[in-house]
């Protein structure tokens, strides 16, 4: 499939989409339950190829743990494995053996780790060539490079033999995931400490208790449909599977896109979206919530609403150059993506309407949040999306349930 081209809706939408599983809550639950020795029974288990790879690496016998481009599948088992004593070598796609990961492998090191980089310091691949415990219980690590780094070694930290306490460095980045493990920890029964004034984490020895756990919805995946519901011009989703009490960080989509032009109510069974008046401009500080980023700053560029976006720096570091691949794509829409202030503060903002002749279409940079933040483009006017397989890393089901509310076709 080269590319799909999506149309806008012929009627008006009225939906109800069964949302996939979350990656991020699967990968930590998969983790946890092999570190209970696989006792506990976890329900809804996402399709992503992310955690569809992590299953499969962690029931492997194989010397080479191939993670694709999965970020949380390489930081999570390279803790995993090293700390269960198990010689891997760990390897991802040429993109994946871009993303640093030396601050979890200098962590690992600090408690007996035996660590090698086959290519590039601070890199993958890497050689796991076994665990000395080192006695060591105290770390102290930076927290504004990625926060995976830090799941990663939460979740080991319970099996070592005095537990952990790790301190952050620098403004945290992600927190919501860092509590997001956290949370799961404590249902397995962990008694953690976060002392978030000081950015201290201490974690006890203890052994994890087997327990059902039921994976929720992603909320990363919904952003997608909040999207469909701002641009169209009339649309009521419902998105079933979502609490409002949720576990995930991009649930901040909710508050996002109320400025922005959707209205959220949770039922028994999800969350019903509706279309509100959007305001003329909003900033927003994505440093908690990254991947929604390309999804608003579509969204704006749109609906022409001046959007000042901060916290976007981790974004250079994920499935592609985001910073970069939305600066190039926008431009196709008639939009412009503007850094105003080094490194901190960048602005969205629309020069002309979307080009009809020929129709934009869009790169997606090996992204799977390019495909899904660009396709809702479509509710408005014709969109073609490159390479729109992409969307398997996380929500495989993407394109179908598109077609649940417009018309695509693969060209
Ligand atoms: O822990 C997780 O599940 C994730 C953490 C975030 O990464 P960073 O901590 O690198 O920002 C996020 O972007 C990623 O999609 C999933
Ligand atoms: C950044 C992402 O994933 P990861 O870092 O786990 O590859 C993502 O899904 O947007």
């Amino acid at each position: 499939m080269k590319s799909i081209l999506v149309h806008p809706p012929q009627q008006p939408i009225r939906a109800e989409i069964q949302l996939a599983a979350s990656k991020s809550e699967c990968n930590r639950a998969l983790i946890i339950n092999a570190l209970t020795g696989f006792q506990s029974e976890l329900t809804n288990i996402s399709e992503a190829r992310d955690s569809q790879t992590m299953l499969r690496l962690l029931n492997s016998d194989d010397a080479v743990a191939d993670v694709i481009d999965a970020g949380t599948t390489m930081r999570f088992l390279t803790a995993y494995f090293a700390v269960t004593n198990q010689k891997k070598t760990m390897t991802g796609t040429p993109r994946m053996c871009e993303r640093p990961i030396g601050i979890l492998v200098d962590a690992l090191r600090k408690l007996g780790a035996d660590i090698t980089y086959e290519k590039v310091e601070g890199y993958p691949p890497l050689q796991l060539n076994g665990f000395n415990y080192s006695g060591n219980n105290e770390l102290t690590m930076r927290g504004d490079v990625s926060s995976q780094y830090i799941s990663a070694l939460l979740m080991i930290a319970p099996q070592l033999p005095a537990g952990l306490k790790i301190k952050l460095e620098g403004e945290v980045g992600s927190r919501p995931y860092i509590e997001m493990t956290l949370n799961q920890m404590a249902h397995f029964g962990i008694e953690y400490i976060a002392d978030w004034e000081h950015n201290v984490l201490t974690i006890p020895p203890f052994k994890y208790q087997p327990k059902p756990y039921a994976i929720e919805s992603d909320w990363s995946g919904a952003s997608y449909w909040y999207s469909i519901v701002a641009l169209a011009e009339d649309a009521e989703v419902e998105l079933l599977g979502l609490k409002k009490n949720s576990l995930q960080g991009d649930s901040a989509i909710v508050d996002i896109m109320r400025h922005l032009g959707v209205e959220s109510v949770f039922t028994d069974r999800g969350v019903l979206l509706t279309k509100i008046p959007a305001k003329a401009s909003l900033g927003w500080d994505f440093t908690n919530c990254p991947d929604l980023a390309q999804t608003v700053a579509v969204i704006a560029a749109i609906k022409k609403i001046r959007l000042s976006l901060t916290g976007i720096e981790s974004l250079k570091i994920k499935e592609t150059d985001r910073v970069f691949a939305l600066q190039q794509e926008l431009k196709k829409l008639g939009a412009e993506l503007n850094e105003i202030e080094k490194d901190h503060l960048y602005e969205v903002t629309t020069l002309t309407d979307i080009p009809t002749d020929p129709v934009p279409s869009i790169h997606t940079y090996d992204d799977h949040r390019m495909a899904m933040a660009f396709a809702p483009v479509g509710m408005v006017s014709d969109i073609l999306i490159e390479e729109p397989g992409v969307v398997v890393k996380s929500y495989p089901g993407y394109w179908k349930d598109l077609a649940k509310v417009t018309t695509w076709e693969e060209v």
